[in-house]
This record gives structure tokens, C-alpha cells and sequence, in this order.
């Protein structure tokens, strides 16, 4: 089971990045201690050059340039502030770029963790996911998540440090009226926290409507035939028009809440500020603070701004972030496929092995059985047929041979070793399964029968041949770059089924499984299609799950389900005999 997403495992992913997380905050400290300074060093020159108070600075000037005129202070001091600007306007954008790259890494290894996953997803599970929901997960709350990421990588040290180094010299230059600014600050950190819960709520919600307009978008596109066939496309495209509506409302409730959040939080921290303000003045009468030292203390209020701002808008990313958090974890949630590891692997060096089904009991998530106690089996080479009435239990049969399902009991076998011994890739890469309703990528007939593989045009034609296919190929404008459409639909059913063989040829199966995957052709296309894949399945296991008797009428045997059980098993001529098939049709 993956690990859930939390702020811990967050936390682990930049700590990892320990490079460039140490670069960020060297260059953002770097920043930080140049632009210090900067708030002292004008109001002193109120103190030492205009009000004539001997002291530090005047005295450095001095000792480098001798008594100087004061338009000689003046530039000197502004030199040095612009001097300070500029290295730390450099250090920053050193600062941001590490900062994105962190914060571009903790979005991939995000992403690499949902499709890692989803990847290994159950086929029980992947029943029910809504394709477009997932995509807006992993688009808006990894965003959302690795913004986060950004901010803390960004700001939380500098900010600290920055109020660190603000609260000592402020401290250092009038310690009770310090107290009173760095006592309020709780207060605003409180008050951010609970901005920052109502935000993720508005976030969420607005993340949800996105979510659920995506689901039904990807829907409606991908059946869209059947929903113009319907004549629905006013209905489903009016539930569309609703939730974009949704969007756009939940987008502007967050939007301008969010907003409102943060400038109350500029607005509280402001009034404090002034009221510091007013108090600094009344220092001055009261106290011995100087005019210029008053000056220097509010210019340090105003530079804390910035760091208490930037920590009280990490307080609320922090909790509007939760949310994404909880919906990543749903994905991350979903049930695997379970691990069989690889022990022992019964194809290896063998043109095809047996396939044994023994006391196969099996129900469907939370369902009734569906299969009991079913045993069967196909001797290496042999060819079997399953045959039985709709929803008898044949397709399922196939698929357990997969592994797309476990069994509840019993065992499947490949020669003489359990699926769970060869582990699910093997077993798939030396099963084929062909459905009847093939699906297909919108790509072109070369990239739907290699896949991901490098295959050859002599390779790819000579598999179209015996699927019946090459004359129709090469007669088209484009050959093997031509490309199919949504799910092959510029090819015709037969068509479609014929390259669906064509892709099975090319894999080239030890044990294939057809299930009704030649229903779609005619009679003789089919009689015409098997005695061409002849050479192809001699000598290799097949198992024909079909309807026609002309296609399992070639079986060596053929085992007959009822209602999830064997209930009959011979050869074609003696289930005959019994009256179990009849000749004009189907099964008895
Ligand atoms: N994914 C599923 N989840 C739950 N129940 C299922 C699922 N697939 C099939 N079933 C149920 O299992 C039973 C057997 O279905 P199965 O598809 O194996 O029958 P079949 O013999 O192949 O039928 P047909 O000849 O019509 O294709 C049926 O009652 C069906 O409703």
C-alpha cells in the first residue's frame, strides 16, 4: 500500500533536495542581512550629519575620507544603500530560482507517485474511477501542493530571520517599545489560521467543481456518438453549461475571499504599525529615544511587515492547503493490483505451456459468485472452447487467467506453477487476451500494433497478413501512418476486430485467449481469418470463448458453463449427441 501524502512525507521530499534547499536560504540569508541595514543608515544621517550627534558612522566616513561636507555623507550613504539593493536583488533571484526548482521537483515527484499508483491500480477499482477528476487532481492540488512547497522553501527561513534580525535591533534600540510590537504577534498568527481553514474551504470547493466538470467533459466527449445518437447532447451539454457555472462561482467565492483574507491580515497588521507609529513619537517626548533613532525604529515596523506578512501567508497556505492534501490521498488510496512476485516462470524456453483452472471460486467486489468451484483444463497445444449462456461466467473465466481479478479459491495454473508464483507481468506478457470490443489509441495502425515497441514494417505486415488486414493497409494513402480515430471508429467493426489480431500476432503469445474476439465478422471473413491464424496457433494453447458454432465447432474440446459452473465437457460431436448444441444455432 503507498504511503499517504502528508506534510511530513512533503517535508521529507525538500529535505531531500538538501542542495538546493541550503542554496535557497544561503542566498535568500545572503538577501536578508544586506537589505538589514538599509532602514538605519538614512535616519542616522538625521542623528549624525543634520543634528550633529557624533557618532559611528560619521566617525568610519571620516577616518576614509577625512571632515567632509554633507553632500559627501549623503551620496556616500546613498551609494552604499543602492550598492546593498542591487547584490541582494541578485542574491534574490539566485533565492527563487533554487526555490522553483524545489518547488518543480515536489510537483513531479507528486505526479510520479499518482501515476506510479494509479499504474498498479485494480481492474475492481479502475471500474468506477472518473478519468477527468483524476487529470484535475493531479493538475490542480498538485499545484496546489507544490505552490506550498514553494513558499515554505521561499520563506520560511529568510522570514524568520529577517524578524529575528529586525526584533534584535529593534530590541537594541528601545527594548519596552520592542516588547509591545513582538507581543502582538501571536495575535496575528491566530487570526491567519483561522483565515487560512475558511480559504481551504472555498478552495476546495472550488477544486471540487472543477473536478466534477472535468469527470462529465471527458464522458461526454468520449461517447459522444452515443450521446448524439441519443439526441442528449442538450442535456449532457446543459449539465456542462451548469458547472461551469459552479466553477465560476465557487472560482469567484474563493478568488475574492481569498483576497479579502489576506488584505484583513494586511489591514490588522497595518493599524498595529500605526498605532506603534504614534507610539514612537510619544517615546521620543517621553524618553530618551532620538528623533533619529524614532526614525529608524518606525522604518524597522515598516521593513517587519514584510516577514510577519509573508509567515502569516504561509500560516494560511498551510491550512488551505490540507484539502489538497486529502484529495491527492484518495487517489493514493485506490486498491492495487495485488504483487505476485516473479519465482518461477513455466514459459520460459517453451513454445506454449497448459492452463489449468482447479475449484475456481470468484465473486466480484462485494457481488454474488459468480464462478464455483470451476475446474478446467488445456493441455499445451491444445485448443479449448468455452461455451454457455450470457452471463454464465465465460468472460470472466478469461479474465482471472489474466490476473486482472484474484480468486476467491482455488488455483490457476500455467503448466504446473501458480499464477501467484509468476508473477502478473510474465503471465501478461505470455497470455494474450483479446476482447471482442478492442479498444484503440487515436493514433496511427503502426503505433496502435507496436505500442510502446520498436517493431519492423516487415514485422508489422507480416502480422496484418495473417490477420487478413495487409491489402487493405497498403491500399490506403497513408499505410501504416494512417491514423484510426477515437477508438479505430474510422475503421469498420471487422476492421477493428481484424487489427485487434493483428496486434495479438505481433506480440506473439504463448497461450492466447479469444474471447468472442471474431464476433464481429461474417461467417466466412471468420472461417477465412482462423484457417490463415492456423499456422500462427499451431502448437500454441488457445482458449475460444464464443457464441458461433462454426468457431468452436475447430476446438479440440469444449467445456460448457452454467450459471458459473462446468456443467458439460467433450468434443463437439459427443456434446452434440447429448442434445447440449444444436447445429442451426448457438448453445442448447
Ligand atoms: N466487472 C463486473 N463487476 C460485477 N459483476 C460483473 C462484472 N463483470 C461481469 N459481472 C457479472 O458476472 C456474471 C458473469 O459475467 P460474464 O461477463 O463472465 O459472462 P459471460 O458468460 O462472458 O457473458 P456474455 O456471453 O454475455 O459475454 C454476470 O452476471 C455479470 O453481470
Amino acid at each position: 500500500m503507498t504511503r499517504h501524502y502528508t506534510f511530513k512525507v512533503l517535508y521529507e521530499q525538500i529535505n531531500s533536495q538538501k542542495k538546493d534547499f541550503w542554496r535557497t536560504n544561503i542566498f535568500g540569508t545572503l538577501a536578508t542581512l544586506l537589505l538589514l541595514p538599509i532602514p538605519m543608515l538614512i535616519p542616522l544621517l538625521v542623528d549624525e550629519v543634520l543634528l550633529e550627534h557624533s557618532g559611528k558612522m560619521t566617525e568610519v566616513i571620516s577616518r576614509v575620507y577625512g571632515e567632509s561636507e554633507v553632500w559627501v555623507y549623503v551620496l556616500i550613504i546613498l551609494s552604499t544603500v543602492l550598492t546593498l539593493r542591487i547584490i541582494a536583488f541578485f542574491f534574490n533571484n539566485k533565492k527563487i530560482f533554487y526555490a522553483t526548482k524545489i518547488t518543480q521537483k515536489i510537483s513531479y515527484l507528486l505526479r510520479h507517485r499518482i501515476l506510479h499508483h494509479l499504474e498498479r491500480v485494480s481492474i475492481s477499482e479502475y471500474e468506477t474511477l472518473k478519468s477527468g477528476g483524476i487529470a484535475s487532481k493531479t493538475v490542480q492540488d498538485v499545484e496546489s501542493i507544490s505552490r506550498f512547497a514553494g513558499q515554505v522553501v521561499m520563506i520560511a527561513l529568510s522570514a524568520l530571520l529577517m524578524l529575528a534580525g529586525i526584533a534584535a535591533v529593534m530590541f537594541w534600540m528601545n527594548w519596552a517599545l520592542a516588547l509591545l510590537v513582538f507581543i502582538l504577534n501571536p495575535l496575528f498568527f491566530g487570526f491567519s489560521k483561522i483565515l487560512g481553514r475558511k480559504t481551504g474551504e472555498l478552495l476546495r470547493r472550488q477544486h471540487e467543481a472543477y473536478e466534477l466538470y472535468n469527470e462529465l467533459l471527458n464522458e461526454t466527449l468520449e461517447l459522444f456518438i452515443q450521446v448524439r445518437a441519443s439526441n442528449q447532447e442538450r442535456s449532457f451539454f446543459g449539465i456542462l453549461q451548469k458547472r461551469a457555472k459552479e466553477i465560476e462561482k465557487t472560482s469567484l467565492d474563493y478568488g475574492y475571499k481569498a483576497s479579502v483574507a489576506h488584505s484583513s491580515s494586511t489591514l490588522l497588521i497595518n493599524t498595529a504599525i500605526d498605532i506603534f507609529r504614534v507610539l514612537g513619537v510619544t517615546a521620543v517626548a517621553y524618553s530618551d529615544l532620538t528623533i533619529g533613532m524614532m526614525i529608524a525604529f518606525l522604518f524597522y515596523l515598516s521593513t517587519l511587515v514584510q516577514p510577519v506578512q509573508q509567515l502569516v501567508g504561509l500560516v494560511i497556505a498551510y491550512q488551505s492547503t490540507k484539502p489538497a492534501f486529502e484529495r491527492i490521498n484518495t487517489l493514493l488510496s485506490f486498491s492495487q493490483e495485488p504483487h505476485y512476485p516473479h519465482e518461477s516462470d513455466p514459459f520460459d524456453n517453451k513454445k506454449t505451456t497448459s492452463v489449468s483452472l482447479n475449484n475456481v471460486s470468484f465473486a466480484y467486489r462485494n457481488g454474488r459468485r459468480v464462478l464455483h468451484n470451476i475446474t478446467l483444463k488445456a493441455n499445451a497445444g491444445e485448443k479449448i472452447a468455452l461455451i454457455g449462456s450470457s452471463g454464465s461466467g465465460k468472460t470472466t473465466v478469461a479474465q482471472l487467467l489474466v490476473g486482472f481479478y484474484p480468486v476467491h479459491s482455488g488455483e490457476i495454473l500455467y503448466g504446473n506453477t501458480p499464477i501467484e508464483k509468476i508473477g502478473l507481468p510474465v503471465v501478461r506478457k505470455n497470455v494474450a487476451l483479446m476482447l471482442q470490443y478492442a479498444l484503440f489509441f487515436n493514433d496511427t495502425i503502426r503505433m496502435n500494433l507496436a505500442l510502446s515497441e520498436v517493431k519492423s514494417d516487415r514485422e508489422i505486415y507480416e502480422a496484418l497478413g495473417a490477420a487478413q488486414l495487409e491489402a487493405f493497409v497498403r491500399g490506403l494513402d497513408e499505410g501504416l501512418d494512417t491514423l484510426i480515430g477515437k477508438n479505430g471508429i474510422k475503421l469498420s467493426g471487422g476492421q477493428r476486430q481484424r487489427l485487434a489480431i493483428a496486434r495479438l500476432i505481433l506480440s506473439n503469445p504463448k497461450v492466447v485467449i479469444f474471447d468472442e474476439a471474431t464476433s464481429a465478422l461474417d461467417n466466412a471473413t471468420e472461417f477465412h481469418l482462423y484457417k490463415t491464424l492456423a499456422p500462427f496457433l499451431k502448437g500454441r494453447t488457445v482458449i475460444i470463448i464464443a457464441h458461433r458454432i462454426s468457431t468452436i465447432k475447430q476446438a479440440d474440446r469444449i467445456y460448457l458453463i452454467d450459471e458459473g459452473r462446468v456443467t458439460a465437457e467433450g468434443n463437439y460431436d459427443s456434446l452434440q449427441k447429448q442434445g447440449l448444441i444444436k447445429e442451426d444455432f448457438d448453445v442448447a
